[in-house]
């Protein structure tokens, strides 16, 4: 579905990203982890097009999208959540989500039935006609992705959307994860929270100063050493 070669990312004479590749299947859920400052954001940033690496290729169902806009993927089906919920805050959560069907370039008939199907799908728990500055984390969370698959994505880039969710509301959103990737849509996520990442992912990638030091399942990078020495001083893999 996703495969990356090779792919560098500088900021003057940084590495920030070096020499990373990835395959990534349909149907997947593949997590993108590592220390603080490892490249993780760099690299989501260059296979959704906010970034242009200086080297490598990104290949989306075998076409080379290296370099397009975040727009033109968006087009081709590859869209982003954010750390921060980036949705107009003025608007209601069903007219945040409207704004998607519309700009997401499939033509919908009835775009406020097609908002309010996809705010079903991810059990938007309050009134859509909330405004969408009033929303609390977990509110907005899901009207976030909800934005995303309204867009008709079939990739979806996930930038820490575990983050800030309470330990009690995060086996219904890893449930929430998993039912998005049985309706068909692929999924690369970058995360901190161990326990979100250890029990959504099917494979693994471990970042260390820009490069890839591992990928596997979640057993295999559990055992692997290079993975626990990265983390040495931070939070525990395990
Ligand atoms: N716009 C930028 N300009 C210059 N340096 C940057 C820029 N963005 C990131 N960096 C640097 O690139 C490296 C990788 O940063 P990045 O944010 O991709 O890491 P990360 O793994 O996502 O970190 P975190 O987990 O803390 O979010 C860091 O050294 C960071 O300081």
């Amino acid at each position: 579905m996703l495969k990356t070669e090779g792919v560098e990312k500088r900021f003057g004479g940084l590495v920030a990203v070096k020499d990373v590749s990835i395959t990534v299947n349909k149907g997947e859920i593949f997590g993108l982890i590592g220390p603080n400052g490892a490249g993780k954001t760099t690299f989501l940033n260059c296979i959704s097009g906010f970034y242009k690496p200086e080297k490598g290729r990104i290949t989306f169902k075998e076409q080379d999208i290296t370099g397009l806009s975040p727009t033109q993927l968006c087009h081709k089906g590859i869209a982003r959540t954010f750390q921060i919920a980036r949705s107009f805050p003025k608007l209601s959560a069903l007219d945040n989500v409207k704004v998607s069907v519309i700009y997401g370039g499939k033509q919908h008939q009835n775009p406020e039935r097609r908002a309010k199907e996809i705010m079903d799908f991810v059990g938007f728990p309050v009134a859509t006609n909330i405004i969408a500055e009033n929303l609390n984390t977990m509110q907005l969370k899901r009207l976030e992705l909800a934005r995303a698959l309204a867009t008709n994505s079939e990739l979806l880039l996930l930038d820490e959307v575990a983050a800030g969710l309470t330990p009690s509301e995060l086996p219904t959103f890893i449930e929430l994860i998993k039912k998005i990737r049985d309706s068909g849509v692929t999924i690369i996520c970058i995360e901190h929270v161990m326990k979100f990442i250890m029990g959504v992912c099917d494979r693994i990638a471990v970042l260390n100063f820009g490069a890839k030091i591992a990928d596997g399942t979640v057993e295999e990078i559990k055992n692997d050493p290079k993975v626990t020495e990265a983390y040495l001083g931070e939070e525990n893999v395990h």
